[in-house]
């Protein structure tokens, strides 16, 4: 079967309908080929003080094809220079979401308020193929190398710590 999506666009690229619910801002867009996440800008202007956090709209809605999902990621430039991200990151949104993408930002300096103005960049949206899942109930799960280890069972930031046994995985 082929790998290109029945609706990829002739270039390859994924066609996703978009409405500007706010037409004076421009649609996503990617800053550099390649690029996995296209900009999403604030439509409004707005202070969060430190610690805090603000819905901003988009001003943009979307229609992704049945089997992919857009999630809401963070800038790391503007993580890095001012603490800036997103509480529920990456926010999801679903194929089926017709209304405006909202971010759910969040300041994490301990001292200095962000500003942004509307227009700014301050988000990026992935787009990617999901699978959706049926969930078969069984008894007991296959045995893994990894079991219930988590939370640090390999250890911390050195060298991983070798498993104790290594049952063999079905
Ligand atoms: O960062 C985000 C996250 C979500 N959404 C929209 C699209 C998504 O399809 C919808 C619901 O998101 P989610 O499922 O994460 O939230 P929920 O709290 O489970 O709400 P719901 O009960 O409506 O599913 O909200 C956004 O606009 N931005
Ligand atoms: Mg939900």
């Amino acid at each position: 079967m082929s790998d290109v999506h029945p609706l990829a666009a002739p270039s390859g690229q994924l066609e996703v309908l978009v409405t500007r619910l706010d037409p004076d801002l421009p649609l996503p867009a990617y800053a550099h080929p390649g690029d996995a996440g296209a900009d999403l800008l604030t439509a409004v202007d707005i202070t969060l003080a430190p610690g805090e956090r603000g819905l901003v709209p988009t001003g943009i809605a979307i229609a992704l094809p049945d089997g992919f999902v857009a999630l809401v990621h963070p800038r790391s430039g503007l993580a890095a220079r001012h603490g800036l991200s997103i509480v529920n990151t990456p926010g999801t949104v679903d194929a089926g979401y017709r209304g405006e993408i909202k971010v759910m930002l969040i300041n994490h300096d301990p001292r200095e308020p962000i500003e942004l103005r509307r227009g700014d960049r301050v988000a990026q949206l992935v787009i990617q193929r999901v699978e959706r899942a049926r969930f078969t109930e069984v008894g007991e799960l296959p045995v893994s190398v990894r079991g219930d280890g988590g939370y640090g069972s390999t250890g911390g930031f050195g060298a991983p710590s070798a498993p104790t046994e290594a049952p063999t995985e079905e």
